[in-house]
């Protein structure tokens, strides 16, 4: 392999990529999110500075089935947020994330620095209930459950499409040969070309089970606040760095 075959490389194995360069389009990519109140030091311990909670201590549980994606195949995702700001900036930080697809896992820790772990979510009708449940090394650490397509937000679709298209921050960790920190960085993005096929707004459950290893009761639920079921097309673009740790 020559050095220009090396740095042309999308991804490792360089002999046989786990991924491939962008752009990376995902095409009906459905969501059940439940935002719910959390408790206030739960949340600041999981929040990296110099992001700041938003006012309220919001987080959202989220599940996520993505049929068609480019580079990534079919998988889904499960996993939580933080609803937060950026010098004044609204913006989601993304506390953790567990999918069943090993590119997309890689591929977002290495690129954007999602905090990705392999796990078992899934996200299905279930006779009249918007389902999604979690499992991690075989054991269930998460319920969600919705009404389904109970309110339509049909008159709101350009609403639903500018809330997609806000600023998303995660914490890249990056080790060095070392095993000093190579990259310790905030990563911004934004989704683009996003078509909202269809959104709902409906009550739901959430329940969240203790796992050390699977940390999504570590944020607990104390008021669910609203629920949300949408029907997405957008382009994930590659990220900008907001803030250098080791600057
Ligand atoms: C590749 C990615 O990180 C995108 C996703 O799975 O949400």
């Amino acid at each position: 392999m020559t050095r220009d075959e090396i740095l042309k490389a999308p991804s490792m194995p360089a002999f046989s990529p786990s991924y491939p360069h962008g752009p990376y389009r995902f095409l009906r990519r459905e969501y059940l999110i439940i935002t719910y109140e959390t408790d206030p030091d739960a949340l600041r311990a999981a929040l990296p500075e110099p992001l700041e909670p938003a006012p309220g201590n919001l987080a959202y549980y989220e599940w996520m089935k993505m049929p068609d994606s480019s580079g990534f195949g079919d998988y889904e995702e499960s996993g939580s947020a933080i609803v937060a700001q950026y010098k004044g900036e609204p913006c989601n930080y993304s506390v953790q994330m567990y999918l069943d697809d090993e590119p997309p896992i890689t591929a977002g820790r290495e690129i954007w620095g999602f905090p990705k772990k392999w796990g078992v979510p899934r996200l299905k009708v279930m006779k009249d209930t918007l389902t999604g449940t979690l499992h991690y090394d075989e054991e269930r650490v998460a319920m969600g459950t919705m009404t389904y397509k109970h309110r339509s937000l049909e008159d709101q679709l350009d609403t639903v499409r500018d809330g997609i298209g806000q600023l998303n921050v995660n914490l890249k960790l990056i080790p060095d040969v070392d095993g000093g920190v190579k990259v310790a960085q905030l990563v911004g993005y934004r989704l683009q070309d996003i078509t909202v096929h269809g959104a709902w707004e409906g009550d739901a459950r959430l329940h969240l089970i203790p796992h050390v290893n699977c940390r999504v009761a570590d944020l607990p639920v104390r008021r669910i606040v609203r629920a949300r079921h949408q029907v997405v097309d957008f382009t994930l673009p590659y990220g900008h760095v907001l803030h250098d740790y080791l600057a």
